[in-house]
């Protein structure tokens, strides 16, 4: 298997090795620069989020003209030339499904309906109905990690209770309940949410080759999708003989958080220059400001004083007063989230348009809790169709992107983006045209040029251009 894969991966300029305390990785044979694909897969399996009016088609992921497979009613194809693509599998997927009544339905969360396509693939590639190659193989899924040893007992019973509700949807694949249960541990800690190309998630799926890619919090690579299709891009020059790393969480968060995710998920400690350097820079993401409002100094606790003390003028705030606020916040942020997820706009933005004034008092300008409160209130405003305030709140959460996230990154450019639209449709052209220069300086690199959504952007700089053209020659 590995000779195999060895040898289809040398002619992209890619190689497999054993790191040292990180298993195995993924090195270049050659120098790739920003924006060029390194790696791109099929997943091996995957599985679109489940909705029950329709989710995205199982073929290719795509969101529209969707019908729903009329004997199973849980597959959902864009037309018949995916729903052949995937006719092989799902003959025997729709025909376990069918016999299933509305009880047991309900009971297949998305990890059993990947696995249970999974399953069902290695059967077929076994069978010799499905080709198996060098890099979709069972033989791939069997070489990834899967933290056995170190998951909690409850966490494997669990899985072993899971794997028993697989075994009663394929009786007739007589599946080894322990190996079944490793399988699980292997999706937990190597499978892949599928998103859109505004990073909306929609699905899962397992890759094989693009999970041997270790993680960093400072990546050179990025990993979007096309469709159903991982493509990884450099974000960065890669020369020859460097390791391709993706980051596997969301990097805006104190080192402590980051190193808190992934060691819960992935069961190591990151040793990337954010998480050994970073120590300063997470006091300011998670810090409260200085009592002087023209200070841009953080607070650290003193903790002998009972006070805090601003790292930059020395000036000191009290602790009751901060944790005060803090409780006041707490109590806001509960009720604030209930709203927003009951859909109740005009509320969650009483709440949170208070949370911020809160946390404004509170905390650091780059503070994650800022940054979060102030998202909220921009997808409120959207909602809200109040273009003002949520353009308002779109720039100031790009200016705290651009210092938490590395300068090519997807979300700084989605970031961009929407504040573009929203300048556009305010009718601020100048400043539109700005916007979606910078998004597309980004996006072409992390999202390559030749998606519906890129063409979709690139017409609109178009468009922006001639109108700020057109209003400049009209001035003369
Ligand atoms: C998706 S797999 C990556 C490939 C894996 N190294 C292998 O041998 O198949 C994720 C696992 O790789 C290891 N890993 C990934 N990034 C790492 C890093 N920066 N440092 C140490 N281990 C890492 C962890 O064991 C993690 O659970």
């Amino acid at each position: 298997m590995e000779e195999r894969l060895g040898a289809a991966l040398a002619p992209c300029g890619l190689a497999v090795v054993k790191m040292p305390d990180k298993g195995r990785g993924l090195i270049t044979l050659r120098d790739f620069s920003p924006g060029e694909v390194v790696i791109q897969q099929e997943p091996y399996a995957s599985k679109p989020k489940f909705s029950s009016n329709g989710s995205s088609c199982d073929g290719c992921f795509a969101l529209h003209n969707l019908k729903r497979c009329s004997a199973c009613q849980m597959a959902w194809y864009c037309g018949s030339s995916c729903q052949k693509s995937e006719w092989k599998l799902h003959q025997l997927e729709c025909k376990a499904l069918s016999k299933l009544n509305n009880e047991r339905r309900k009971m297949l969360t998305p990890s059993i309906c990947l696995m249970l396509r999974l399953l069902l693939k290695r059967k077929l590639q076994k069978d010799k109905v499905i080709h198996s190659t060098a890099t979709d193989s069972y033989d791939l899924v069997e070489a990834l990690v899967s933290h056995m040893s170190d998951l909690h007992e409850k966490q494997l019973v669990l899985y072993a209770q899971i794997a028993n509700l697989v075994n009663l949807v394929l009786p007739e694949l007589e599946i080894n309940i322990k190996e079944v249960t490793e399988i699980f541990s292997k999706l937990a800690c190597n499978a892949h949410t599928i998103c859109d190309s505004e990073l909306k998630p929609l699905g899962t799926g397992l890759y094989p080759v693009i999970s041997i890619i270790n993680h960093s919090c400072l990546p050179n690579a990025v990993l979007v999708f096309e469709g159903r299709v991982a493509v990884v891009r450099a974000i960065e020059p890669i020369v020859k003989g460097t390791e391709v790393s993706i980051s596997y969480i969301d990097t805006a968060a104190t080192t402590r958080k980051r190193q808190k995710d992934l060691n819960e998920q992935y069961f190591f400690t990151c040793g990337c220059t954010a998480c050994v350097k970073d120590v300063k820079a997470s006091a300011v993401l998670e810090g409260y400001c200085c009592k002087d409002r023209t200070c841009d100094g953080f607070l650290l606790y003193d903790s002998g004083n009972r006070v805090f003390i601003c790292q930059l003028c020395g000036l000191s705030r009290d602790n009751q007063e901060i944790k005060k606020l803090e409780k006041e916040t707490k109590v806001l942020v509960d009720k604030a989230s209930r709203s927003l997820s009951s859909n109740n706009y005009y509320e969650a933005n009483t709440f949170f348009t208070k949370i911020e004034e809160y946390q404004i008092e509170l905390c650091h300008s780059f503070s994650i809790d800022l940054l979060r409160t102030r998202e909220s209130l921009l997808k409120i405003h959207m909602e809200l169709k109040d273009w003002n305030k949520a353009l308002t709140y779109c720039r100031l959460t790009i200016s705290v992107y651009e210092r938490l996230y590395p300068a090519i990154h997807p979300l700084c450019g989605l970031q961009h983006y929407t504040c573009g639209k929203l300048e556009w449709l305010l009718e601020h052209t100048e400043t539109a045209l700005k916007s979606f220069t910078k998004s597309v300086d980004i996006l072409r690199i992390t999202h390559g040029m030749n998606t519906i959504f890129m063409r979709e952007l690139l017409s609109n700089l178009q468009e922006a251009r001639r109108e700020a053209a057109y209003r400049l020659s009209a001035c003369d």
